[in-house]
């Protein structure tokens, strides 16, 4: 995927200079730029009530206890069906390394903006409210992003970006964030085997499938907003492209899932991690599974970080639903592709928004025609 970087169109920004914003600047000035104001369909009002989001207790899992990996797939598939996000807690993943991994980025976008401007990429690197990408509708929070092969044995997989993008000074937050990755793989690896034994295929189908995964790696920053009420949002609506997400969020709050027609916020709750399934895993469900719709509202009072490990497979694997889901003979609602061309479509040609599958398949099927 790294010819992206090389031959990206900016999706809206063809012909201008992009702007650059300093949200420091932004919040000492207190007013919000036009850029940042979404429409009213974007910023329905929050319910009152919160999303009723399952625990899944992995420690029985971990154990071997079959028992408990039957309920705790009837759970998995009962929510999956109906929006596409769970918790998972007892996850062994350690949480020194979850804290440390944090506070890297905490110190990261601390750093002057010259610093990380030098680090902007497109996908991979450092993007201020995606402005050298979009002129409308602009996200309120900066992102760092990164791939992470989960095949590279390479110790400095991730140190040797840090530090070309930040220079040698980050070489311990490289080693930390390569960690955590490592950590992540490991706990996409359960979370794989508990979804296949929910759809009653073969227990280690995704798992085989992903072992050698293309992982998307995310921190988004998300600096308090002085107007919240001016129409910002965080993130905007939108269904991840991705596969599985696995999220860990600090507990300041503002993701919110599209459920039953009304946004409901996900409370952040201390020891999980959000488990969210996206297009690409909806699609390796023959579209049993929902890639549900979320965003992330602004705040007006604290700075709020998310860690977000994108699942995604290695780029040329055809992506197709294995036979029999739940043990069901079904026609195959998606045609065969990969995941570099649905991440290629949502770089270059669809900002990833509640409609990119849809609007990618029918995209793929028009181009399959035309190319006959
Ligand atoms: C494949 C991806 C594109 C985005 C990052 C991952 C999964 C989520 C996508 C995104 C967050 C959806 C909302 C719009 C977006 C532009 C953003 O706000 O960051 C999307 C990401 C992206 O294209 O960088
Ligand atoms: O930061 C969050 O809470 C969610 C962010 C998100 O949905 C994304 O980056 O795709
Ligand atoms: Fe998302």
């Amino acid at each position: 995927m790294a010819s992206i970087t090389t031959t990206i169109s900016h999706l809206e920004r063809e012909n201008e200079v992009p702007k650059v914003f300093d949200f420091n600047s932004l919040q000492a000035e207190g007013k919000v730029p036009n850029e940042f104001i979404w429409s009213s369909k974007d910023l329905l009002e929050t319910s009152k009530e919160e999303l009723n989001v399952p625990i899944i207790d992995l420690e029985p899992i971990f154990k071997g206890d079959n028992v408990a990996l039957g309920a705790a797939a009837e759970i998995v598939r009962e929510t999956c069906m109906k929006h596409g996000f769970f918790l998972v807690t007892n996850h062994r993943v350690d949480q020194n390394l979850i804290n440390a991994t944090y506070q890297e980025f905490v110190s990261l976008f601390k750093l002057p903006l010259d610093r990380k401007l030098g680090a902007i990429g497109i996908p991979w690197g450092y993007s201020a409210a995606h402005a050298s990408r979009y002129s409308t509708n602009l996200p309120w929070k900066e992102t760092f992003t990164f791939q992470y092969k989960h095949y590279d044995q390479s110790p400095t997989q991730i140190v040797d970006f840090f530090t070309s993008s930040f220079g040698d000074d980050h070489q311990h937050a490289g080693l930390v964030c390569q960690k955590y990755c490592e950590a992540m793989k490991e706990l996409s690896g359960v979370i794989l085997e508990l979804l296949a034994t929910s759809l009653g295929v073969d227990r280690l189908h995704y798992k085989k499938f992903f072992e050698d995964a293309e992982t998307m790696m995310r921190c988004n920053s998300y600096p308090p907003c002085s107007e919240v009420n001016a129409g910002t949002l965080g993130t905007g609506p939108h269904c991840d492209p991705t596969s599985v997400t696995i999220l860990f969020q600090d507990q300041v709050g503002g993701l919110e899932v599209f459920v039953d027609d009304k946004w409901l916020s996900v409370r952040p709750q201390p020891n999980t991690f959000v488990i969210n399934i996206g297009d690409t895993f909806k699609a390796l469900t023959n579209g049993l599974y929902k890639s549900c719709l979320h965003r992330v509202l602004t705040n007006k009072e604290k700075d709020r970080k998310t860690l977000a490990f994108f699942l995604c497979p290695k780029g040329d694997k055809i992506v197709r639903a294995p036979e029999n889901i739940l043990g069901r003979e079904e026609p195959r609602n998606y045609p065969d592709f990969t995941w570099s061309q649905f991440f290629e479509y949502t770089q270059r040609k669809h900002r990833a928004d509640p409609n990119t599958l849809p609007d990618f398949v029918s995209w793929l099927r028009s181009s399959n025609t035309s190319s006959v």
